[in-house]
């Protein structure tokens, strides 16, 4: 089922997400309509903070043909570089703003699959933007928090625009 993405600025949003302890039929299914939700609104990730529930779980999908979801349960994520790389983010709860964002280009995630199977990778790119900017949703940091406080008022001022008409269109 679709989820309702909540908006920035939303306090919601700045909630700690909480590890998960089992992998049950519930969190499953949450999956499942995370990733239905993601695909719909045209994002490559989702954490789960982004739809109101509060637990250490992100998927994404990187791929052109959007078949192949990756899903990451109580994710740690480490630099294994010092150096940083800009990349114009963007947000599914800040809808239309896109801005750079500094993060290192190349991390470890550690984390446990859909199935509690471990994952231990090291990732650069895209992916490694990607995981940072879920990452950092789970500890109820948004990408414009990294923006300046200008920059901070116009996205706020975007996204209640972007919301008024999404409402007028029903
Ligand atoms: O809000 C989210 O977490 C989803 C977000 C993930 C993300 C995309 C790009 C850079 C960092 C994090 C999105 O999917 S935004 C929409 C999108 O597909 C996109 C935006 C900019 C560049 C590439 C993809
Ligand atoms: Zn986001």
């Amino acid at each position: 089922a679709l989820l309702p993405i909540l908006n920035y600025p939303d306090p919601r949003l700045r909630t700690i997400a909480k590890p998960v302890k089992e992998v049950t039929a519930e969190i499953k299914t949450l999956i499942a309509d995370m990733i239905e939700t993601m695909y719909d609104a045209q994002g490559i990730g989702l954490a789960a903070s982004q739809v109101d529930q509060h637990i250490q779980l992100i998927v994404m999908d990187l791929s052109e043909d959007k078949n192949s979801p990756r899903v990451f349960i109580n994710p740690k994520v480490t630099p294994l570089v010092e150096d940083k790389q800009a990349y114009e983010e963007g947000c599914l709860s800040v809808p239309d703003v896109y801005d750079k964002v500094e993060r290192p280009n190349k991390v470890r995630i550690e984390a446990l699959d859909e199935n509690g199977e471990k994952i231990d990778e090291e990732v650069d790119g895209l992916l490694a933007v990607c995981i940072q900017h879920e990452m950092d949703h789970l500890n109820g940091v948004i990408f414009v928090d990294y923006l300046s406080r200008l920059k901070q008022t116009r996205a706020r001022d975007k996204v209640r625009k972007v919301i008024k008409i999404r409402e007028k269109q029903g």
